[in-house]
């Protein structure tokens, strides 16, 4: 039996790789994330869709599936 593990499957938002969380606020969780195409290491910050919709933090209705992600 071999010993070598399987890469662990990273969740891709377009070009981005996202990574470990680095920080929760009231109404988004930022993550780490690589652009693949250039290897940028960026912060990207996902929105509580539930959350802005209720504090109305959006004018008119977007749709946002980021929720999905996690
Ligand atoms: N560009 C960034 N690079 C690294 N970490 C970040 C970056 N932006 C935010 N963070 C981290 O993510 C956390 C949450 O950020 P966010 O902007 O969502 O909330 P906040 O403004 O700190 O708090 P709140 O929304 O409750 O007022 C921050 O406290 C910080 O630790």
């Amino acid at each position: 039996m071999s010993s070598r593990k399987t890469p662990a499957t990273r969740t891709r938002v377009g070009k981005y790789e996202l990574g470990k969380t680095v920080g929760e606020g009231s109404f988004a969780k930022v993550k780490f994330a690589k652009n693949v195409e250039n290897g940028d290491n960026v912060a990207i910050k996902i929105l509580d869709r539930d959350q802005v919709l209720r504090h109305k933090m959006v004018e008119h209705g977007v749709n946002l599936n980021l929720n999905d992600l996690f």
